[in-house]
């Protein structure tokens, strides 16, 4: 049975899908059998995989709104065990369009029953709101990933996160927990980037990786190769770092440290 987590973090541009990207890559590097899901209607995951959304038959939108069979969704891709399903523009439009359905904040998760034997892992990269889409996906999961940006004002946004997960655990999904807090865009040189990080572990306690993700300008690039980094140049500061973090969250699994 697999896991499913989200990467969410309402704030925009924090790294959520360079992470969701870049960190499931690795792990299916390391051999885990990976499902990556796009439920941002930006649809970066998508094309940060080198997917073309608007060429895809059958996306997340139509297995949520039109319910097409998951598995007829699931894209085989060229990287080591990952499967992706697309995200579409029109996902948009779902944030009204399943206000009025029933049953509405579990149609995601019962999307997915079907191919959770099937993965080790999957993770669902979430647009930056707090609407339908990821009340659908924080019903879903059995976790939470959350990147958080060493910048002034990283912490902006967290309480009501946490009281957004602390909602969805009361009403919707009892057994949802905090994966882990990941550090992104880290500046080794820069005060600012250390405070924060000591801010964001006061704030968090045992919950942050230890490996923090350095900024590097080839996971900016990366993307517009259509390739996780690690495929685009495995050597770059940035690949090694999300390799290293795959491999502290693996071992945080398995419990091995
Ligand atoms: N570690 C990094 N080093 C350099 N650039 C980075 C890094 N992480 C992310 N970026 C860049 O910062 C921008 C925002 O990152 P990303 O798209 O991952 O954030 P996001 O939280 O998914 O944004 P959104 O809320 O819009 O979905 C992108 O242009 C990305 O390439
Ligand atoms: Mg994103």
């Amino acid at each position: 049975m697999s896991k499913v987590i989200a990467v969410f973090n309402q704030k925009g541009g924090v790294g959520k899908t360079t992470t969701n990207v870049n960190l499931s890559a690795s792990i299916g590097k390391i051999g885990k059998k990976v499902l990556v899901l796009d439920l941002d209607p930006q649809g970066n995951s998508t094309s940060g995989y080198g997917i073309n959304k608007n060429e895809v038959e059958s996306t997340i939108y139509e297995v949520m709104l039109d319910g097409v069979e998951i598995k007829e969704a699931i894209l085989k891709t060229e990287f080591e065990n990952i499967d992706v399903v697309a995200s579409a523009t029109e996902l948009s439009g779902a944030e009204i369009e399943l206000t009025s359905m029933e049953n509405r904040e579990f149609i995601l998760k019962n999307a997915i029953e079907s191919v959770r034997q099937e993965y080790d892992y999957i993770f669902i990269d979430c647009p930056p709101s707090l609407g339908m889409l990821t009340i659908n996906c924080l019903t879903a999961v059995d976790s939470v990933l959350i990147p958080i940006q060493c910048e002034y004002y990283a912490l902006e946004g967290v309480s009501q996160l946490m009281e957004t997960i602390k909602l969805v655990k009361s009403r919707l999904n009892p057994n949802i927990d905090i994966q882990g807090v990941v550090l992104s865009m880290f500046d080794g040189r820069a005060n600012l980037s250390i405070q924060v990080v000591e801010e964001v572990k006061k704030y968090f306690k045992g919950s942050v990786y230890t490996t923090l993700i350095p900024r590097n300008v080839r996971l900016a690039e990366a993307p517009s190769h259509g390739k996780p980094a690690l495929y685009y140049d495995a050597r770059c500061k940035g690949a090694e770092a999300y390799m290293e973090l795959a491999e502290e969250f693996i071992d945080l699994e398995e419990d091995i440290i």
